[in-house]
């Protein structure tokens, strides 16, 4: 956990930028509500904080793998959830963190700064293992991820393959310390027969309407 120590060498996680903890209930009820995992379910939370959507998680009875990199916040996870048995803490990177082989959903409040590195994890492989996804993302990118005219390959990529869209708009003030712009619910919903051979071939056609460069649509 070295390497964790040393990008968040503060004495309080709540004072390293990028951390905002939900502070309202009902937003953590209405992701696991979307994401409706039950048991035998697996979970992927990135980012688990102090737990706040963990505990929701838990209580639905799924297998929950609780990343988070910052190792006090580690600690208290571990704690918090070390009696229930289903909630696994991984002090790891969610950037490198390795992925599930079976089908596993995602329920997190997702640092912005990873979040298109996280999305392009978790959407852009061919043999994805991700099914669902309920996400609270910057205002921003929910709405450049769902527009109906992507914008470059990645997020034309990821609409060919999945169905994807803004739930709930989630106001600064349901986080602590609030941050400077709005989040999103995002949800996200893999479609069927898109993985495999299938994939190669939607990657395909995708490629060929926006090539690789963002902006070569848009010139032509
Ligand atoms: C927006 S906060 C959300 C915390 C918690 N899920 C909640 O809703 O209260 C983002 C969390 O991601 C963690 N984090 C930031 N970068 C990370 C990374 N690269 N890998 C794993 N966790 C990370 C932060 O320490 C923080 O706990």
């Amino acid at each position: 956990m070295t390497t964790a120590w040393n990008r968040h060498n503060r004495n309080s996680p709540n004072n390293s930028p990028g951390i905002h903890l939900l502070r309202d209930a009902s937003v953590a009820r209405r992701l696991v509500t979307s994401a409706a995992v039950t048991t035998g379910d697996l979970v992927v939370e990135f980012g688990a904080g102090t737990g706040a959507l963990t505990a929701y998680l838990e209580r639905t009875g799924a297998r929950v793998i609780a990343v988070e990199d910052h190792p006090r916040f580690v600690r208290r996870l571990e704690r918090r959830f070390a009696a229930g048995g289903t909630v696994r803490v991984v002090a790891e990177d969610a950037r490198a963190v390795p992925l599930p082989n079976r089908p596993y959903s995602v329920v997190a409040s997702i640092p912005y700064a990873i979040s298109t590195q996280l999305l392009r994890r978790l959407l852009g492989p061919d043999d994805t293992a991700l099914v669902a996804a309920d996400l609270v993302v910057e205002w921003g990118f929910a709405k450049r991820v769902t527009s109906s005219q992507p914008r470059n390959f990645d997020v034309a990529w990821w609409q060919a393959r999945f169905d994807m869209w803004i739930a709930a708009r989630v106001p600064a003030r349901s986080f602590q310390p609030s941050p400077q712009v709005d989040s999103a619910h995002l949800v996200v919903r893999r479609r069927p027969g898109t993985r495999g051979g299938q994939a190669r071939r939607i990657r395909r056609d995708v490629r060929a309407a926006y090539g690789k460069s963002p902006n070569k649509r848009r010139r032509r």
